[in-house]
């Protein structure tokens, strides 16, 4: 963690971000309604086999939007895909704190060399704790956490030799303090059923890897997990998560790209709930957070949802993709205010990540944060441990 590259804060507080790694395979279109024609799985996809369970009594459909009558449901259950054999994941070179390190060292080696730099043979002045403050705020940790930080070392250390070494022990110190009380595991209530769980966040955050990875956490604890892919704007989303349904054994209800989301998301809750599923999660179109039709397409989702159990979805998470930095404030800000955001996953902590912006928007708005992204493998979804993120940021061993 403590190579030293000169020239990173440039590139991290100057104008030019280098592009984030892997790129998602799409970044933020302006129109997400446009068709994508590269499927981004090469796997082929399976044959379509019945559905196990009886079909809905066609005589008495379920209320909902006009989306979902009878005919639409048959159609839906055509494409119910009970998933084959597992396909085999390709060897993971690092165990996933190295790979958080490593995703992690742009922003702790940035903070590493300016603290390094600011307290090179210095006794600690007012001069230098201001100068901290700054390396802080810039590496996105926030004003009220930057504050704390300087605070510990002016009340400890005024006037005294500090090393840089002693200011990085100080910073992961108070980025756990900050962190600790929003790491929070996603508990799944099972007086629930379904339990339905809402994906949703801007494109190309990592969704429909994070409900790939999820579902089968979920299954490996013996839970009965159904997917929907309600990313109907896309067909290689829906492909998508069809390959994740294969992978991890969950079912995946789908329609056509095209199709209604809320009409979908109506006919997902009702099938999860006469199959009697421990948990539903419903994949959603990235949308940005200003376009304000499309979320206003999100609002319309949970309102059907909730024409069938109106206590879902019991919990909507919220994607954020650790390399974006100060944008992902205003998501959580907006995807909060207008779907209710329970709680957050940091995608692509293994890449070139900015996750001082964790720090902040746990200051701000204190949302749990129940797992983190660290990788692009069914396995790479950690729960969020304070102490390790922390320890990873600050480059302190
Ligand atoms: N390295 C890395 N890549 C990830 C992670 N999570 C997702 N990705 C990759 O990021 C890209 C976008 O992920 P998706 O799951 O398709 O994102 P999405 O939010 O569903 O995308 P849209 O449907 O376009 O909005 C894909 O290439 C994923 O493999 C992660 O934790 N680490």
């Amino acid at each position: 963690m403590s190579e030293k590259k000169p020239g990173f804060f440039q590139r991290l507080f100057g104008g030019n971000q280098p592009a984030p790694t892997p790129a998602p395979e799409e970044t933020l279109p302006e129109n997400p309604a446009a068709p994508d024609p590269v499927p981004p799985v090469p796997e082929p996809q399976p044959e379509p086999v019945p559905a196990e369970p009886p079909a809905p009594d066609k005589a008495t459909p379920p209320p909902g939007p006009p989306e979902t009558t009878p005919d639409y449901i048959e159609d839906v259950q055509d494409q119910f895909v009970d998933a084959p054999a597992a396909i085999a994941e390709p060897a993971r070179p690092q165990g996933w704190f190295a790979r958080l390190a490593s995703g992690l060292k742009r922003s702790s080696d940035t903070l590493s060399s300016s603290i390094t730099s600011v307290f090179t043979k210095r006794r600690l002045d007012a001069a230098t704790l201001e100068e901290l403050e700054d390396v802080l705020i810039q590496a996105d940790l926030g004003v009220e956490t930057a504050m704390a930080i300087t605070e510990t070392l002016r009340r400890d250390r005024f006037d005294k030799d500090v090393s840089g070494e002693d200011v990085r022990a100080v910073l992961s110190a108070e980025v756990e303090k900050a962190l600790a009380p929003v790491a929070r595991p996603l508990i799944i209530d099972t007086k629930h059923r379904p339990f339905v769980i809402l994906m949703i966040g801007v494109n190309g955050s990592g969704k429909t890897t994070t409900i790939g990875k999820l579902a089968q956490k979920l299954v490996n604890e013996g839970k009965s997990v159904m997917l929907a892919a309600g990313d109907t704007f896309r067909a290689a989303a829906i492909e998508q998560l069809q390959v994740w349904g294969q992978r991890t054994g969950a079912p995946v209800i789908a329609k056509p790209a095209g199709a209604d989301a809320s009409g979908l998301a109506f006919d997902a809750v009702t099938r999860a709930k006469q199959e009697e599923r421990d948990v539903l999660i419903i994949d959603t179109a990235g949308r940005l957070q200003n376009r304000d039709e499309l979320m206003s397409e999100l609002e319309k989702i949970i309102r059907v949802i909730k024409k069938i159990d109106p206590t879902a979805p019991h919990a909507t998470l919220l994607t954020l993709d650790a390399t974006t930095g100060q944008n992902a404030l205003s998501q959580v800000e907006i995807f909060g205010q207008r779907a209710g955001v329970t709680g957050l996953v940091m995608t692509k902590l293994d890449g070139t990540a900015r996750g001082g912006i964790l720090v902040a928007i746990a200051g701000k708005f204190g949302l749990p944060v129940h797992f983190i992204g660290v990788g692009e493998g069914v396995e790479d979804l950690e729960p969020f441990a304070a102490g390790d993120f922390a320890r990873a940021i600050a480059g302190h061993e």
